[in-house]
């Protein structure tokens, strides 16, 4: 049967010191599906989150994305496959606005080349012009247009977030990878960010979201994956998540 998945990882394994920190995972993500991964602490989200996105290199398995092998790849060539990462701890870059920000996101696919931005060649301005017209778009997106033009480093936390994402949009992701989206964010904040999520899965988007806040995921997903001690657990809709033995043993095991 062809593999339908947008990403598919397969038998995957990455140890520390001859520990374990992913042993044999195996999960797909469908063409527009948001997937969550979660797991108590030190469940293996984070080296899985790596493994995915090239920053780590697999011990063993496979990992495919739209139907390239891509688990020996460098993660500048996953990204321009369309693989596009929120870090969890991303930061603004000072003394830039917002729109300079997101702009930064669009560097990689302008196609006036160095010689021209140097010179500020006419073709350069007018990439720089479609560029910044695009950043717009994103920020329009994640309801921040009426911040582009100022620092963005002024902006509270969860317009940050909301920043990075208008940032990864701007690379045209085929999948939308999120770390942790949710950290250090609280009431308002989390409901936005929620909110926004919500709003990029209707627009059709692929996404994976790595994240230890059980019930913002199971709000957002329409599958979700359990780890425990580097283990799949559980794999299922939300609901069957939340009322599986399993899962409820190994985030009770996390709080004695
Ligand atoms: N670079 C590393 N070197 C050694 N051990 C590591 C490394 N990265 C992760 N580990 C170990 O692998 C296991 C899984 O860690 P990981 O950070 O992937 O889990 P996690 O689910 O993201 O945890 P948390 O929710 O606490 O961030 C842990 O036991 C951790 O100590």
């Amino acid at each position: 049967m062809p593999d339908e998945s947008a990403l598919s990882v397969s038998g995957v394994s990455r140890s520390f010191g001859g520990v374990y920190a992913v042993r044999d995972v195996s999960l797909s993500v469908a063409d527009g599906e948001v997937c969550g991964v979660i797991g108590p602490n030190g469940a293996g989200k984070s080296t899985l989150f790596n493994l995915i996105t090239g920053h780590l290199a697999a011990d063993h398995g496979r990992i495919t994305f739209l139907g390239h092998r891509v688990d020996r790849l460098a993660p500048h060539r996953r990204a321009r496959l369309g693989m596009s990462i929120v870090f969890q701890a991303a930061r603004v870059f000072r003394g830039m606005t917002v729109r300079e920000n997101v702009m930064v996101g669009s560097h990689g696919r302008t196609k006036a080349g160095f010689v021209s931005a140097a010179l500020r060649l006419p073709r350069h301005r007018l990439a720089e012009r479609e560029n910044a017209a695009e950043a717009d778009a994103a920020l329009e997106r994640v309801g921040l247009a009426e911040w582009a033009d100022r620092p963005a480093d002024r902006l509270p936390i969860g317009q940050q977030r909301a920043l990075q994402l208008a940032r990864a949009l701007c690379a045209r992701p085929r999948l939308l990878l999120l770390d942790e989206p949710a950290s250090g964010l609280r009431g308002e904040e989390r409901e936005r960010l929620a909110t926004l999520v919500e709003e990029l899965r209707a627009s059709g988007l692929t996404i994976l979201l790595v994240e230890h806040d059980v019930a913002f995921v199971t709000r957002l997903a329409d599958r979700v994956v359990v780890l425990d001690l580097g283990q799949v657990i559980a794999d299922g809709p939300p609901a069957e998540i939340r009322a599986d033995p399993l899962v409820l043993a190994a985030y009770l095991g996390q709080a004695s």
